[in-house]
């Protein structure tokens, strides 16, 4: 890589291995950012053995770089693992251009909150009688609304269990993709302390020339997981499309977004480029993605534990709803924006512990220049959301505190002048384009939990209350 200027500061690091050793295990965001401070720099630059990875640990860096120059700072670094395991067609990982472009614009259009918000409704109510077992477990419970609330909307598919067949697809792609993007080649090392694999990433992505041995090759393993999560991405791509079509065909289909497009593709509705076979599969893979499933069951989780940790903010939260809605009904869609403290809440929650505080990894398609330093083509960078989510000059003081007041005024209203904690669903074009439905998901399942149960206080294995600092978030987009 050849140099034109000084580049951003960094920790030293080895030759050969860079800043291999650097890397802090917990929480890298917070370490970050406290380096880039004394550094005096908004910027710091980790090296590893044939990529660097930068990373911007200031609003203004993020507005100036992801933002406002969006049209080379919103690429996605690839794997070739990837590549090799067919998981190339959701459009979350397509690279910056014309296809991620079409498919984005599509997803945008068909998957939208007017869509979303019956089932939604409808998941967050089945999921409250099986809350009242004792002997479940909860995350789980969360995680089948959630895959309820996209499959239902997606394509009319309402999973009773989490035994079902599309929330079994849906967990073994989620998997699969954490497994196949656990590679610091692409930014991804931020990886729970506790997991198996962090740190680590496929032979093949270090050297992508071995893709061409043959699979009895010895060090070949990485082929034949490749093969398996080939059959995986080719279910996933086929399995939700063939079963709304032979619903709709046998006239017992629910209505969702998948039926909406094959009745606007049977009758040549769509514009001429879309209509095209290839890309009426990419409407279909775009959404089982099902992107947002992991960030918006970590979001009910999160708030789960937040509610268990502060009773006080718990019992306000339970008298706001109340005080709306009454004693003798369930909170639904009209009841949103109605309630400034719960909004407050759930803003507090993805301000506190970001889930994906570093977002999801992109590079610069051009070399680029920033603050006087020199910014090389293709070097991976990193927006770090829980700096800006941290920024005392942004959310006011003690922003290590867990406080839902901070976004309201004294009289109980929104404190306009304190921003939403947009932070974490990403920055400039790339950003999520499902905010609003993950919303939705996450405040209805909220309200619904709030108005019927009351959480109880978190207790360790030793049978002890646990402390705030006891608590550990792990990270990763994909986790
Ligand atoms: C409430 C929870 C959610 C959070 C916190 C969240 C957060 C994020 C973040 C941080 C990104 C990366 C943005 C970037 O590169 O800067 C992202 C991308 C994305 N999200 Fe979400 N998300 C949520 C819910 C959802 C839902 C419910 C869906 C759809 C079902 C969804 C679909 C997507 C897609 C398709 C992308 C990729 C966009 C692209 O590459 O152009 N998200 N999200």
């Amino acid at each position: 890589r050849r140099r034109k200027g000084p580049v951003p500061p960094g920790p030293k690091g080895w030759p050969i291995i860079g800043n291999l050793f650097d890397i802090p295990e917990k929480y890298p965001w917070k370490v970050f950012q406290k380096w880039s401070e004394t550094n005096g720099s908004d910027m710091l630059l980790i090296r590893l053995p044939g990529i660097w990875i930068l990373h911007l640990n200031t609003s203004r860096s993020i507005q100036d770089l992801l933002v406002k120059r969006s049209a080379i700072y919103s690429d996605r670094p690839q794997s070739t693992m990837l590549g090799l395991t067919g998981f190339t067609w959701p459009f979350s990982l397509m690279p910056y251009g014309s296809k991620w472009r079409e498919n984005r614009r599509i997803f945008t259009r068909e998957f939208n909150i007017e869509i979303v918000r019956p089932h939604a409704l409808q998941s967050a109510r089945r999921l409250l009688p099986r809350l009242l077992n004792s002997d479940i477990n909860y995350s789980k419970q969360i995680r089948l609304a959630s895959s309820d609330a996209i499959l239902s909307a997606a394509y009319g598919i309402s999973p009773k269990s989490e035994e079902d067949y599309f929330v079994g697809l849906a967990e073994s792609l989620s998997n699969a993709l954490t497994d196949c993007l656990r590679s610091p080649y692409l930014g991804e090392y931020a990886i729970s302390s506790s997991t198996e694999r962090k740190n680590s990433c496929f032979i093949v992505d270090m050297f992508p020339i071995i893709k061409h041995i043959p699979a009895w090759f010895p060090g070949a393993k990485f082929k034949h997981q490749a093969s398996e999560w080939r059959i995986l991405s080719d279910n996933v791509q086929t399995k939700a499309y063939e079963h709304v079509k032979s619903e709709m065909d046998a006239g017992t289909a629910v209505p969702c977004v998948a039926t909406k497009v094959i009745a606007a593709l049977r009758s040549n509705s769509l514009d001429c480029s879309e209509s095209s076979i290839r890309k009426k599969k990419l409407i279909f893979v775009s959404l089982s993605k099902l992107t947002g499933l992991k960030q918006t069951v970590g979001a009910i989780c999160s708030f789960i534990l937040t509610m268990a940790l502060f009773p006080d903010i718990q019992a306000k939260a339970y008298d706001s709803i109340i005080a709306v809605i009454g004693p003798h009904r369930l909170p639904d869609f009209s009841d949103f924006g109605k309630i400034p403290y719960i909004d407050a809440v759930i803003n507090e929650v993805f301000r506190w512990n970001p889930l994906a505080p570093f977002g999801v990894f992109r590079s610069v398609t051009q070399d680029d220049y920033y603050d006087g330093y020199f910014i090389p083509k293709g070097t991976i960078v990193r927006g770090n959301a829980w700096a800006v989510m941290h920024d005392a000059a942004i959310y006011g003081p003690s922003t290590q505190n867990f406080n839902p007041e901070r976004f309201l005024l004294p009289d109980g209203s929104r404190n306009k002048a304190i921003p939403d904690a947009d932070g974490a669903f990403g920055f400039g074009r790339r950003r999520c384009p499902s905010q609003a439905v993950g919303l939705d998901m996450v405040w209805i399942n909220v309200v619904s939990i709030l108005a019927t149960y009351e959480i109880g206080e978190p207790i360790g294995e030793d049978g002890k209350r646990l402390d705030p600092d006891q608590i550990e978030y792990t990270n990763s987009m994909n986790r």
